[in-house]
């Protein structure tokens, strides 16, 4: 068992001048990403995307059954794009995090401020554009959507996290919660974006272990988390990459809640070949 010594805590909250560069780490099951120090090494910039930088959290990899990428955006003032996708088979969820973006979805405009939700089908031609005087970020989740015969794509969803009623988990006494924003019985969707919120003293309280892989942006709090045989302290801006089967658990760790955006995903057969 591994645990993290980050937390040098000032006044219940993270020091920010304590060295972060021993928090990362990359093995089989999964991936830790701490939160961005060297914001400018790690950047990437995209084709067609004006005044945007993004940081790219997770990709397929190995050939394995990676199903998703992951990237966290900033758009400068001014700064977006008409042209946003290259793959027209993506789908994607864009979930903002700080500032307004103005999100036009097959020529109908959607202003998101943080907490604002989008999906956006494969094929359907969206623009992007940050028209305010300071930076918007958004995670962006995107997935090669897996067609099948007979059933129609999903419809493009706006929404935001705070019209949304979380479900409380089995066994949780309403301290584990998830807010979902799609059916999770609508098989259109093959995967989710959903946001998980630990109240003071929420855990999952055995090791989840299932063939779903996870992307996890922690949005809110600290927590120690299991991520196969390791346990990591982690806190708001953390990334975490979970292969398919990685053992997951958790605590929340105070003194606020706990949450974050998971990726997941879900409703298709598995191929009887190997990918
Ligand atoms: N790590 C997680 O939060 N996993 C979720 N409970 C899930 O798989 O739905």
């Amino acid at each position: 068992m591994t645990v993290n010594t980050y937390y040098s805590l000032k006044g219940g909250k993270p020091d920010p001048t304590t060295l972060v560069t021993d928090r990362a780490v990359f093995k089989e099951a999964y991936a830790f990403i701490p939160r961005r120090c060297a914001k400018d090494i790690t950047a990437s910039f995209f084709p067609n995307w004006e005044k945007t930088r993004g940081w790219v959290l997770a990709r397929p990899l190995s050939g394995f059954a990676e199903t998703f990428a992951q990237v966290a955006m900033e758009v400068f003032a001014m700064g977006g794009t008409n042209r946003p996708e290259d793959d027209p088979e993506a789908e994607c969820v864009i979930f903002v995090t700080e500032g307004e973006i103005e999100l036009t979805i097959a020529g109908i405009l959607h202003r998101l401020t943080p907490g604002g939700y989008a999906y956006i089908p494969p094929g359907v031609p969206w623009a992007l554009w940050n028209r305010g005087a300071i930076s918007a970020c958004f995670m962006w989740v995107r997935k090669k959507y897996q067609r099948v015969e007979g059933l129609p794509l999903p419809d493009v969803l706006i929404a935001n996290e705070n019209a949304v009623a979380p479900v409380a988990m089995e066994l949780s006494d309403g301290r584990w919660k998830t807010t979902r924003f799609v059916d999770p019985a609508d098989l259109r969707h093959d995967m989710h974006v959903n946001i998980v919120t630990f109240e003071s003293g929420g855990v999952i309280p055995f090791a989840e272990t299932h063939v779903m892989e996870h992307g996890l942006y922690v949005l809110e709090g600290r927590a120690v988390y299991r991520l196969n045989d390791d346990w990591l302290e982690v806190e708001a801006g953390d990334f975490m990459w979970l292969r398919a089967f990685c053992p997951q658990a958790c605590y929340e760790g105070g003194p606020q809640r706990f949450r974050y955006l998971l990726y997941k995903d879900v409703n298709r057969q598995m191929p009887l070949v190997p990918f």
